[in-house]
């Protein structure tokens, strides 16, 4: 499937620092320094519908944050994504609106490409359906037959989890929260017939009584459609190969969805963990909820759009909270970020301003911890107020300075 086109990355005189990012599965700071040398990315990737909403924009900004401090800091990346273009929240959504399926996923991508381009995200190095992706699927599921951890109910296939003896290492959850949590997001512990009720579903079979309007491929395991978490495991497998560096997503992501899909892989490939760090950004709320398609409480970056406003003021609004924070979208914020990005380019299209080189090596720095951006838009800011008030004449500074904000945040000023 097609990515998107890319944003340009300027030069910087300076290397970055290598990146520390929060691992959801030990809870610490892992050293992202790629062994391949070359570092492998995936994030999950939408559902296409109610594209894109803030949420979705906060955290894959947070992922390109990532991509830009292992690019900054002399890796090439190798980052999947993945579109699940075929799920049953989709074909709800479809049957709701009187829609085609396809149709829906094809329109919603499309505005999510258009979103993550004037957002200046960098594209996936490879861009995958989920329909596109089934023959991988089937393939992964034919191996957990081998390996024993599948069997069926009525039609459908179903993931052993006891087949893993590291499942649960993703989340840390225990069994009291994975199962008060798993029919919330997906999953069905109460279905009779299961081994386990958090056993979840590889492969749904074709059942014309039940949903006659379902899509059904013919394959080895019969005709049917792939279940949700293999897509990712069989995807970001057969793009990466195993033991990837990061496996990201927003936190809703941890379980069950992580969770099942490094299972997955991990019993497909015993011998190599799935990925090397968890990394998961917080949830935007809107109106005190969080953001989510199921409430309806969206705010859409292409109705800001729409409305006029500079897609690198809803970056810079973005960028204004840790990626891992919880936080609510409001109008205000935007409207601090209008107000802060003028400023910025103000400064940096000044003739001279205040010395460029601690500037760089305190933004890389704060990208280099964790990602804080927040912290790395305060000596922006700094650097902006001081120039504004007259301070410094390094000329040129104002150059090197767009040029970081560019290539650390992805912000053109
Ligand atoms: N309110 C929110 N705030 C932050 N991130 C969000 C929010 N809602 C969804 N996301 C993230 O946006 C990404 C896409 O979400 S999604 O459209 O529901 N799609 C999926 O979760 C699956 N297609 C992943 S394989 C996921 O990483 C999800 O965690
Ligand atoms: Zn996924």
């Amino acid at each position: 499937m097609r990515a998107w086109s890319a944003p340009d990355v300027p030069p910087l005189p300076v290397r970055a620092p290598e990146v520390r990012v929060h691992d959801s599965a030990t809870g610490g700071l892992v050293e992202l320094v790629p062994p391949s040398g070359v570092a492998r990315m995936y994030v999950c990737g939408i559902t296409p519908y109610d594209a894109t909403h803030l949420g979705h924009a906060a955290t894959y900004v947070a992922f390109d944050l990532l991509n830009r401090a292992w690019r900054g800091a002399g890796h090439d990346v190798r980052y999947v994504q993945n579109v699940t273009d075929v799920d049953d929240p989709l074909l709800e959504r479809a049957t709701a609106t009187g829609e085609d399926w396809v149709e829906l996923a094809e329109r919603e991508t499309e505005l999510f490409r258009t979103d993550m381009e004037a957002l200046r995200v960098l594209p996936p190095s490879a861009y995958v359906g989920a329909v596109e992706a089934i023959p991988l699927v089937v393939t992964m599921i034919e191996q957990l037959q081998k390996a024993g951890a599948v069997y069926p109910v009525g039609r459908d296939l179903y993931f052993s989890v006891t087949a893993d003896d590291t499942f649960g290492s993703v989340s840390g959850w225990d069994r009291d929260q994975m199962l008060a949590i798993f029919a919330e997001r997906g999953g069905d512990p109460d279905r009779p017939g299961k081994r386990d009720p958090l056993d979840c579903l590889l492969w749904q079979g074709e059942d014309l009584e039940a949903r006659p309007d379902d899509p059904a491929w013919d394959s080895s395991l019969g005709r049917g459609r792939p279940g949700w978490h293999i897509e990712c495991s069989a995807i970001a497998r057969d793009h990466l190969g195993a033991g990837l560096d990061v496996q990201g997503g927003g936190s809703d992501l941890v379980f069950p969805h992580h969770e099942m899909s490094a299972s997955e892989a991990q019993v497909a490939e015993p011998d190599v963990r799935f990925a090397r760090a968890y990394v998961h950004a917080g949830m935007v709320a809107l109106d005190g909820e969080k953001m989510s398609k199921s409430k309806g409480n969206l705010e859409l970056v292409s109705r800001l759009r729409g409305q006029g406003v500079d897609p690198m003021a809803i970056r810079l609004a973005l960028l204004g909270h840790h990626y891992r924070s919880d936080w609510e979208w409001t109008a205000a914020d935007l409207a601090g970020a209008v107000d802060l990005l003028g400023r910025l380019r103000e400064a940096v299209a000044a003739p001279t301003g205040a010395e460029a080189g601690p500037v760089i090596e305190a933004v890389h720095r704060a990208l280099a911890t964790d990602l804080d951006a927040p912290a790395a838009l305060a000596v922006l800011r700094d650097w902006a107020d001081s120039t504004l008030a007259g301070a410094g004449d390094e000329a040129g500074a104002g150059k090197v300075v767009a040029d970081l904000a560019d290539a650390a945040l992805g912000l053109r000023l």
